[in-house]
């Protein structure tokens, strides 16, 4: 059986459906801090499997050694963190305390249970921002914020803990930028207040919950002077978990890939794909740079094509349509 935690989450929830689709057992857990149970009917509709949940919380080993001991779990994929890059740089202690205190947990609770595989939610993040693109997975990493460096540290702390057990192994999975949501419409990215991110800010515009798109910076080195980055479908990022457990089940090895397109796309081309895809005309204005944003951000993708045997499929259209059709079934999220 798998354990998922941050379950509910954005990407959590798409890979639940998917591990149901594909077959396996699966106990989702998550503390509710960022999503909402009403989550759960959803998949329910989508798999028509009824998900098995324990609302619980990383942190706490003895609510997790229970969780533990009532389900048969070998493995894990654990998407469980707190990722709000802006409130990591404010609130550093709480980000290393709940990411890398919780996995930490987690893996003292593996070793109790005899959990042998893992899969890891990492991050672009990681790659120090003066690499040149498309990253590699080997290159230099240095992330320029706590958050980053949470998902460094927690990669690091996995390192160390498979060299204390030969059958412990690991898919590290660097994600881009992952957008879109499920096709039925019916779960999808729901952040809390302002969003941070490009593509649900762009979907409250067109739903007509925020006035205009703020891009953050016209002059950057890129094709139109936006930044550029790698948007990856959720659904395609939720299937390359699948392919992750599928290969830690079968080679018994561990592996660290990127999970993206290996396109860069800029702010104006994806704002130019959503009017398209919707029909809809999004009001923007170019306002100064973010603080710690980067001019390009693109992956790599040939280590996953290769190990996984898997890539992703999907447009950046189909990604701007299913994002509007969760969006306008759901104004207000969940
Ligand atoms: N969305 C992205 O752009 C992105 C990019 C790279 C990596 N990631 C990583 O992917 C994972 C999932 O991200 P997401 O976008 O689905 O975020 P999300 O906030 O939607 O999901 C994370 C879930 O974890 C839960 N959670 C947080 N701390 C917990 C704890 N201590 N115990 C139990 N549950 C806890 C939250 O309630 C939430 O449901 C995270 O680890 C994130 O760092 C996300
Ligand atoms: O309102 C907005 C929001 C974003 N952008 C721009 O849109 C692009 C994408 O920005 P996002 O905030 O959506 O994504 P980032 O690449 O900056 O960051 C995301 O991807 C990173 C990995 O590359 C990390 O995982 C990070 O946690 C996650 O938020 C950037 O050029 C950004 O400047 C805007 O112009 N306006």
């Amino acid at each position: 059986m798998i354990l998922l935690t941050g379950a509910t989450g954005y990407i959590g929830s798409h890979t639940w459906v998917e591990m149901l689709n594909a077959g396996y057992d699966v106990v989702g857990l998550d503390n509710l801090c960022n999503s909402s149970d009403l989550v759960l009917d959803r998949i329910r509709s989508i798999t028509k499997i009824p998900p098995i949940f324990v609302k619980s919380d990383v942190c706490d080993e003895q609510s997790l050694r229970r969780v533990f001991q009532q389900y048969p779990i070998d493995s894990v994929v654990h998407f469980a963190a707190l990722k709000a890059v802006g409130e990591s740089v404010q609130k550093p202690m709480k980000y290393y305390k709940n990411n890398v205190g919780g996995i930490i947990n987690l893996l003292n609770i593996c070793s109790e249970f005899s959990c042998k595989n893992f899969v890891f939610s990492s991050s672009a993040t990681v790659y120090h921002p003066e690499n040149p693109t498309p990253y590699l997975e080997d290159m230099p990493l240095g992330p320029a914020n706590p958050y980053g460096w949470t998902k460094m540290m927690c990669e690091q702390v996995l390192r160390d803990y498979e060299l204390l057990d030969s059958k412990f192994k690991v898919a590290y999975l660097r994600y881009f930028n992952p957008v879109g949501a499920h096709q039925s419409g019916l779960i999808g990215e729901n952040p809390m207040g302002v969003p941070n991110n490009l593509m649900p800010f762009i979907a409250q515009v067109a739903v007509g919950r925020r006035d205009y798109l703020s891009i953050y910076g016209g002059d950057w080195l890129t094709i139109d002077g936006t930044g550029v980055r790698d948007y990856i479908h959720v659904s395609d990022l939720a299937k390359g978990h699948v392919a992750a457990i599928n290969y830690l089940l079968r080679d018994k090895k561990s592996l660290t890939v990127n999970l993206g397109t290996g396109q860069g796309t800029s702010v104006l081309e994806l704002l130019k794909a959503f009017e398209i895809a919707t029909g809809q005309v999004i009001p923007y204005r170019i306002i100064d740079r973010r603080p710690g944003d980067i001019a390009t951000s693109y992956a790599n993708v040939d280590a996953a094509k290769k190990m996984l045997n898997w890539y992703a499929r999907l447009t950046i259209q189909d990604m701007c349509e299913d994002v509007w059709r969760w969006q306008k079934n759901n104004p207000n999220g969940y």
